[in-house]
Formats: structure tokens, sequence, C-alpha cells
């Protein structure tokens, strides 16, 4: 029987545009993904759960998790630090599980060096207009957050060029249909089931 590895998605895209919101959706719906989350150094927004969220950590914890070589990836974001704890994102992946990432452009570029066989998926709004409406109708950050995030997103969105799929989260279910396809063809594709076939084939 084919043993199929897990694949590892990585959802990226600026502040507001819906990618938790896009993410929680499709979980919903594909019981084979897993969440990774990441560590933070940032504030508790309200409503937030460590350990659900992030975990929430301090600027000394975060360092440690760095030079013991724990985390997949870092990066600092609009003045705080977020990275990936490495162990879970290996193990469950070992599994045969999907593992999805929600992270920033330059921790992407990360993961793309040691995981080029990811797959990475880049979440745009409609229009910068609508981007700034729906990061101010959250209501999470402060107005001079919001100001240096929509800065952030001009940067961000042009790194759109490095990712192998654009997904226009226009509506959530439109977004979510669009994810969920990639996440279907990519089990399909040609060379991953071929390499799991041919070791099959092989007696591995
Ligand atoms: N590099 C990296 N970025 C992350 C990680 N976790 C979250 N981010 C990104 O950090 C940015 C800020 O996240 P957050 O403060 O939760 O704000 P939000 O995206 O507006 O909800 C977003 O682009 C997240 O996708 C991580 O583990 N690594
Ligand atoms: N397709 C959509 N249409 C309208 N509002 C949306 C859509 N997707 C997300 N939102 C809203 O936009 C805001 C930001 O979404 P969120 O998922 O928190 O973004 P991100 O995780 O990318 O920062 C939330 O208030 C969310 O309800």
């Amino acid at each position: 029987m084919i043993k199929e590895k897990g694949i590892l998605f990585v959802l990226s895209g600026p502040s507001g545009v819906g990618k938790g919101t896009v993410r929680k959706a499709l979980f919903e719906q594909d019981t084979n993904l897993k969440y990774s989350i990441s560590m933070t150094t940032r504030n508790i927004r309200e409503g937030e759960k460590d350990g659900v969220d992030y975990f929430f950590r301090t600027h000394d914890q975060f360092k440690e998790m760095i030079e013991q070589n724990k985390l997949l990836e870092h990066a600092e974001y609009v003045g705080n630090y977020y990275g990936t704890p490495k162990q879970y994102v290996e193990e469950m992946i070992e599994k045969g599980h999907d593992v999805f990432l929600e992270i920033e452009v330059q921790g992407a570029m990360q993961v793309k060096q040691n995981f080029p066989q990811g797959v990475f998926i880049f979440l745009i709004p409609p229009s910068l207009e609508e981007l700034k409406n729906r990061i101010q109708d959250r209501g999470t950050e402060s107005e001079e957050l919001i100001a240096s995030r929509l800065q952030e997103a001009r940067n961000e969105i042009e790194m759109m060029e490095s990712y192998d799929y654009v997904v226009v989260n226009d509506t959530i279910d439109h977004a979510v249909k669009k994810v969920q396809a990639i996440v279907q063809g990519e089990h399909c594709k040609k060379e991953r089931v071929a390499k799991q076939y041919k070791a099959l084939l092989e007696g591995n």
C-alpha cells in the first residue's frame, strides 16, 4: 500500500487579508490537516488563547528556542518575533498528515530553502481598500499598528511571485474552495505519487 508522507502547505498574505478566517474554515472540511501553532513575542489579543492561537512567549524564551535550533524558521514582523516550532511539523509530516503554516513572507522563504517540496500559497485581498477595511473592522490593532501593517502589506504583496499559488480572498467560500482544490491537486501530482509508487515497487 502506498504510504504517503504529509505535505507542508505554507499560507502567507498581508495582515487582515483573511488568512486565519480561511484557514479555520478549511480545517472544518479537511481532517487530515494539522495546524502548526507558532510561537510569538507579541501581546495576546482579546479572545486569543495561549497554546491555541499562538504560544505566547517572552523575548528570552524565544531566543532560547533559536539557540537550541528548535525553530524551523523565524522572523521579525512589525517589532515582534514569530517562529515555527520544528518538532511538531516534522513529526506530523512523517506520520502522513498535511501540515499548514500560516506565516509571513520572510519566514516562508526560509521554509522554502529547507523544504523545497513544500507548497506555497499567497492570499491577496480583492483591493488594498478592502484590506484596510478588513483590518480596521477586525478592531484588534491601534491606528498606528494598522498603518505599519498596511505599509508592510505593499512589500509583502510584491513577494507573491515567489509562491506557487495566488488565491484572491473575495468571499471566504470562494477562497476556501480554491485552497481545498490546491490541497487535493497536490496529492495527485505525478511526481509525488510516482515517487511513493516506485518505493513500493522496489519493496521499500
Ligand atoms: N515567520 C513567521 N511568521 C508568522 C508566524 N506565525 C505568524 N506569522 C505571521 O506574522 C504576521 C503577524 O501575525 P499576527 O500578529 O497574528 O497578525 P495578523 O496576521 O494580523 O492576525 C502574519 O503575517 C502571520 O502570518 C511564524 O511562525 N513565523
Ligand atoms: N472574504 C472575506 N470577506 C470579508 N471579510 C473577511 C473575509 N475574510 C476575512 N474577513 C474578515 O477580515 C478580518 C481579518 O481576517 P483575519 O482572518 O483575522 O486575517 P489575517 O489572519 O490574514 O490577519 C476579520 O474581521 C475577518 O472576519
